[in-house]
């Protein structure tokens, strides 16, 4: 099943980057995009397994955003954010990624992110590791954040009040000082290069549980942590992260953010 999925989310996504990038509609904001790609993506993902597996349940991007509910429960829940990168895909800018995380009892089992056009599949399972392609993944084993590239989005909210923390942060954090901080423009992406190594660790405030979930578990079982930006447990709800490859390198970081509460994916839909 999956060989085949993944054959066909390939060739839809290249074919798409080639003929179709049109951007459908926006979301949360006017650059919050979605392409007839991302729903396509979705839905057969969501087929495909639904054939395997009828009882378990999803929390999709594209589904939430039609109003399905976002709650993640004990039950066995894929959590799948078709096009990570969708701003990047309208302008073929090369990273863009489908992530996949799959959860019991509100717990990653495992984890597949994969790079489309650097063709890399990353993935990690509970207590067996992370790979790229088949090849172990083990984080960066630096201490010293000025020794250090840090990742980071912005998202797409442009509140006043969000935007004048984030840059606060990013002033703060540049001047420690890091010797980079770089944008993938897809938190799965972030992710797998804290993961890979090549990026000692990954925040942001704004995301959403589909585009970490997979990721959070490639960082951990590549020997990484999670952090909450405030500095306690991370609660992929809450959207906001820290993927980090060491608990300094993650504390270190707490210091220098303002942080902020996005609502929560699984607050309670505003009454109609
Ligand atoms: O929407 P999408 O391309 O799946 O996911 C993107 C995330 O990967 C990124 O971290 C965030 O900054 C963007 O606003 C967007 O949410
Ligand atoms: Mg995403
Ligand atoms: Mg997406």
């Amino acid at each position: 099943m999956y060989v085949c999925m993944y054959v066909c989310i390939d060739q839809m996504v290249r074919e798409a980057l080639r003929d179709d990038r049109k951007v459908m509609m926006t979301k949360s904001s006017s650059i919050d995009l979605v392409t007839q790609t991302d729903q396509k993506v979705e839905q057969l993902i969501i087929k495909s397994v639904k054939e395997k597996f009828p009882t378990h349940r999803f929390i999709g991007e594209e589904s939430v955003a039609a109003g399905e509910p976002c709650d993640l429960t004990d039950f066995p829940t894929w959590i799948i954010d078709p096009i990570d990168g969708t701003t990047n895909f309208v302008h073929a800018f090369p990273f863009v990624a489908v992530s996949i995380g799959f959860c019991v009892n509100k717990q990653c089992e495992f984890g597949v992110v994969y790079s489309c056009l650097q063709d890399q599949m990353f993935t990690a399972r509970r207590g067996r590791g992370a790979f790229c392609n088949g090849e172990p993944l083990q984080v960066s084993t630096e201490e010293d954040i000025s020794r250090s590239i840090i990742a980071t989005e912005f998202g797409s909210n442009r509140e006043t009040e969000a935007i004048d923390r984030m840059f606060s942060s990013l002033r703060k954090i540049v001047c420690i000082p890091v010797q980079g901080v770089r944008s993938a423009g897809s938190a799965a992406v972030n992710m797998c290069l804290v993961a890979s190594g090549c990026v000692e660790a990954y925040y942001e405030i704004g995301i959403h549980v589909w585009d970490v979930a997979a990721g959070s578990l490639l960082v951990t079982e590549a020997g990484g942590v999670l952090m909450d930006v405030e500095g306690g447990v991370v609660d992929l709800m809450s959207r906001r992260i820290i993927a980090a490859n060491n608990r300094t390198l993650a504390e270190r970081i707490v210091k220098e953010i303002d942080s902020f509460s996005p609502t929560r994916d699984d607050a309670p839909l505003p009454k109609q």
